[in-house]
């Protein structure tokens, strides 16, 4: 049997003499690899003596340090929560132990959508983690994501009046702070119990669209209703200082015009379920529908699978968490394992086509129609010819088929083969994106905003807060100013707790001379390093596609 190691045994080890970390549940040894690791040794510095498997996982597949590094190097297994109790009923083999309350470090140290990455797991319980940072195989598609976008350079330009920019935008007929929203992701109860209201607080804060799934965890009027409530709360200490010259502008509370509200759909086997679940979308006033057509069935998730849900008739908060109210599905574990997205997503229709497109419109005349999960020119071309709204190009944020391309290759693949769909619909993306220069990136290329999934869900560990603070950054009111300046006597400041993402692109405008969102486009980008991979053609380029004939 392997030796068990606690985190405060891994803990100890965290020097460049003495370094061991944890990926997917083994402590290895990696002292002897620091110099070597070809992604540089500060990085692996950064996770010393810690767990690094969410950070690990979003540069390579788990299957890879397995490759690289001698089994020699292993020290044993990472008890995952030595001062975690197993569940009430759960199995002894179901490895689901709840948390213990643990003291979450302070937002205002949260500078970066990769802090949310690092800090979050730690108070999230294992079959979270498992849920919601688990991807398809391999996890090729779900690291390519991330490092397609570092492949491609910008070009700043300088000596341009850039001392106020905006990223202010118009998203689905609203006006929103920046051009960045939640992607529509399952069970947000995972994260919060609040789940996706909390989220929808966090994106009113920030003034950016909120895409709700059909799985989940709270309803729609519920979510909807929580929008409107946070919406007429009046103005606090968050409320933004509406910007003097067009720079800056967050705001909760009341601020600004409604956020658009987005309900993200998945065809049900019986229609008519469907039909009744968009009637009531209508109703509520949601503003766009996207339509995910990107996982017929859920991608093999193997984190999610392993890890075992507790046994039917257990945990109450359990089966509260793994409840999608829309579907009606409750969580369990099946003859093939755990995984909460095949369990959940069972109900989807794998039989839909482009015909069906034409049916989901019908049934919610005026409200516009996005085709999610598009990773092709022949799609794209097709959804314009469908006469969509518009696509969102996403892989499921790497979730469905593993070594699919990753979405800004697909935004180059639009742009070369297909360029006219840029006039025909609008067109988001998602996947991958942490950092403000991504979005810039995705912005140049033609996107007209893009989606985060994952660093939603970290951020939700600071509840709506941290969903804010991931967008956005937030201004004291001129009222509250005045009255921390009488009170305390404090300089004229930004709240401690400022932006990330927002702010990142701001920064990133103005290193390359572009005041507004509009002013961006591709001659601002350098993607010479990545252009081969991009398909000319439809076919491929000289593989035929004829089956040898049998003989006999
Ligand atoms: C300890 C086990 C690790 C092994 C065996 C390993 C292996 C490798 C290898 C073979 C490469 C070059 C090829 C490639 O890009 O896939 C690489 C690059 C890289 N690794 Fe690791 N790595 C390890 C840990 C980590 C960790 C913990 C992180 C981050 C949290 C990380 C982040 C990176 C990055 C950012 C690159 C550069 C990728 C690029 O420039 O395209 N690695 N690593
Ligand atoms: C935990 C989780 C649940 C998700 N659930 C859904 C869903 O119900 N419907 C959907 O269209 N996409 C879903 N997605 C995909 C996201 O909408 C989005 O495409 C993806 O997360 C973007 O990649 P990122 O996580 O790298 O930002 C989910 C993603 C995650 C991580």
């Amino acid at each position: 049997m392997t030796k068990q190691i606690t985190p405060e045994e891994l803990s100890r080890h965290k020097t460049v003499a003495d370094l061991w970390l944890a990926i997917d549940g083994q402590v290895w040894d990696v002292t002897a690899f620091l110099a070597a690791h070809p992604g540089g040794a500060p990085i692996i510095l950064q996770h010393a003596g810690a767990d690094a498997s969410v950070p690990y996982s979003q540069y390579h597949p788990f299957s890879l340090i397995k490759e690289i590094l001698p089994e020699t190097m292993i020290k044993g297994t990472l008890v995952p929560f030595p001062d975690a109790k197993p569940s009430g009923e759960a199995s002894p083999s179901s490895n689901i132990f709840r948390r213990p309350e643990r003291k979450i470090p302070p937002l205002a140290e949260q500078i970066s959508v990769h802090d949310f990455y690092k800090v979050a797991p730690a108070h999230l319980t294992p079959k979270a983690n498992a849920y919601i940072s688990s991807y398809a195989c391999d996890g090729i598609t779900h690291a390519n994501n991330r490092l397609a976008y570092d492949r491609v350079g910008v070009r700043p330009r300088v000596l341009l009046p850039v001392a106020n920019v905006s990223t202010k935008a118009k998203l689905f007929g609203r006006d929103v702070a920046s051009p960045i929203y939640a992607s529509p992701t399952a069970l947000a109860k995972v994260a919060h119990p609040e789940g996706e209201k909390e989220i929808a607080r966090g994106c009113v804060g920030a003034r950016v669209p909120m895409a709700l799934s059909t799985g989940a965890s709270c309803d729609l009027a519920d979510v909807s209703e929580a929008i409107s409530a946070e919406h007429s709360k009046p103005p606090g200490p968050a409320e933004e200082k509406e910007e003097e010259g067009g720079g800056g502008g967050g705001g909760g509370g009341g601020g600004g015009g409604k956020i658009p509200f987005i309900f993200q759909l998945y065809v049900h086997t019986e229609r008519s379920l469907t039909a009744k679940l968009l009637q009531r979308a209508r109703k509520l006033g949601v503003d766009a529908i996207f339509l995910t057509v990107d996982a017929p069935l859920p991608g093999k998730r193997e984190a999610d699978e392993r890890l075992l849900l507790a046994q039917p008739g257990g945990q109450k908060e359990q089966q509260f968490k793994f409840h999608a109210p829309m579907t009606g599905i409750s969580a369990k574990n099946d003859s093939k394992g755990g995984a909460l997205g095949r369990v959940m997503g069972a109900f989807i229709d794998a039989d839909l086509a482009w015909k069906d497109v034409k049916w989901v419109r019908e049934q919610c005349p005026g409200v516009p129609v996005y085709v999610k999960g598009i990773q092709t020119a022949m799609d794209a071309r097709l959804a314009a010819e469908a006469g969509v709204d518009g696509i969102v190009v996403s892989n499921h944020g790497g979730r469905s088929v593993d070594t699919s391309p990753p979405s800004i290759f697909v935004l180059l693949e639009l742009q070369r083969c297909c360029p006219e769909v840029f006039d025909r619909m609008e067109i988001f993306v998602d996947g991958g994106i942490m950092r403000g220069t991504d979005v810039f990136k995705a912005l140049c290329l033609g996107a007209k905003g893009v989606g985060l999934g994952r660093g939603v869900f970290y951020s939700l560990a600071w509840g709506a807060d941290g969903v804010r603070k991931l967008f956005e950054r937030k201004f004291y009111s001129l009222l509250h100013l005045l009255l921390r300046l009488r009170v305390i006597g404090v300089m004229l400041t930004r709240s401690d707790d400022d932006l990330v993402l927002k702010d990142e692109l701001e920064t990133t405008m103005k290193m390359c001379g572009v005041r507004s969102v509009d002013e961006m486009h591709p001659g601002l980008l350098n993607t010479l390093e990545v252009d081969h991979a991009i398909p000319t053609t439809d076919d491929h380029p000289y593989a035929k596609w004829r089956r040898s004939k049998s003989k006999l």
